[in-house]
């Protein structure tokens, strides 16, 4: 075979094998998937513990083992799979809707206890082993950055205060989706050392510090304006609609109110309004409207 696509292998983060989507070239196997529909490709890098974006993700046979290559491992692995939950329930061609190559680099500086899009691709430190451990081991990780990119080439919610916490929760909600086994976000990769715990929580935002409700929305100019900590309040209200009218209906009317009506400087007030217009456009006025107002009620926000 000169060159091509073929099928690795590798341990992720937590030690668990899986299979890759490689691409064999010049001696050389890399981590560049070429199997998604629509020309989408998806290829991870590795910066070595430096600030640049990094070099392709090589290994001489084809055999993704060793302990330096596991945050390479799941960041490619879980990229395609959040590659193939935008194409498969929403029929979105990546990010950008358009097939844009995936791009992840890993090992980036050191001690690193961030993960983050970029605005072209997304980067993933590997944490100082006692916060978190390398964070493209968390598949719920994964999909909050690649939604941070849905959100900026759809809605375009603005980074800070409502908007901002919008764009937050949106990555935080997709992030269930994508792997709805529990309403914790980053568990797999957060405090090592303490089981059970998370970054964060949808369904009781004030386990980790989070407000549930807009009586409590926490002003400050830290985090632009606490993106992070007001999630909770709209986070809180996904999960009243995810557990109200289960999570097939709940993805699509996310989806849409993501893609055809929150705009850059949405508030809370306004994702209210966008996830009922979503709703009653595809299941009218029934018991799914009912619901999303009954949810955002709890949350108080009108
Ligand atoms: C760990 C971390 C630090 C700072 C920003 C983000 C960010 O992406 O907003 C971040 O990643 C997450 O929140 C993912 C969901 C666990
Ligand atoms: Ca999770
Ligand atoms: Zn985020």
């Amino acid at each position: 075979v000169t060159h091509g696509a073929t099928s690795g292998y590798g341990y992720g983060v937590l030690g668990d094998y899986k299979t890759l989507n490689t691409y064999y070239y010049n001696g050389w196997y890399y981590l560049y998937d070429v199997t998604k529909p629509m020309n989408g490709v998806i290829e991870t890098r590795d910066a070595n513990n430096g600030t640049t974006q990094g070099g392709y993700s090589v290994d001489s046979n084809n055999a993704f083992t060793s302990s330096g290559q596991a945050a390479d491992v799941d960041a490619h692995k879980y990229a395609g799979i959040v590659y193939d939950y935008y194409y498969n329930t929403h029929n979105r061609n990546s990010f950008d809707n358009a097939g844009s190559t995936i791009i992840s680099t890993v090992h980036y500086s050191t001690n690193y206890n961030n993960a983050f899009w970029n605005g072209n691709q997304m980067v993933y430190g590997d944490g100082d082993g006692t916060t978190f451990i390398a964070l493209s081991g968390a598949l719920d990780v994964v999909a909050h950055e690649l939604t941070h990119a849905v959100t900026e080439r759809t809605a375009g919610l603005i980074y800070q205060d409502q908007s901002g916490a919008l764009n937050e929760s949106m990555s935080d909600v997709f992030g269930y989706f994508v792997e709805p086994n529990d309403y914790l976000m980053g568990e797999d990769v957060y405090t090592p050392g303490i089981s059970g715990d998370a970054l964060r929580s949808i369904s009781d935002p004030t386990a980790y510090g989070q407000p549930d409700h807009m009586n409590d929305y926490y002003y400050t100019s830290s985090d632009n304006g606490g993106v992070h900590t007001n999630s909770g309040i709209p986070n809180k209200a996904a999960y009243n609609t995810i557990v109200s009218i289960g999570k097939t209906k709940a993805e699509k009317i996310y989806y849409r109110a993501l893609t055809v009506y929150l705009t850059s400087s949405s508030d809370f007030s306004d994702a209210r309004a966008a996830l009922l217009s979503s709703t009653a456009d595809l299941y009218g006025y029934g018991t799914e409207y009912t619901a999303v107002e009954n949810a955002w009620d709890a949350v108080g926000v009108y």
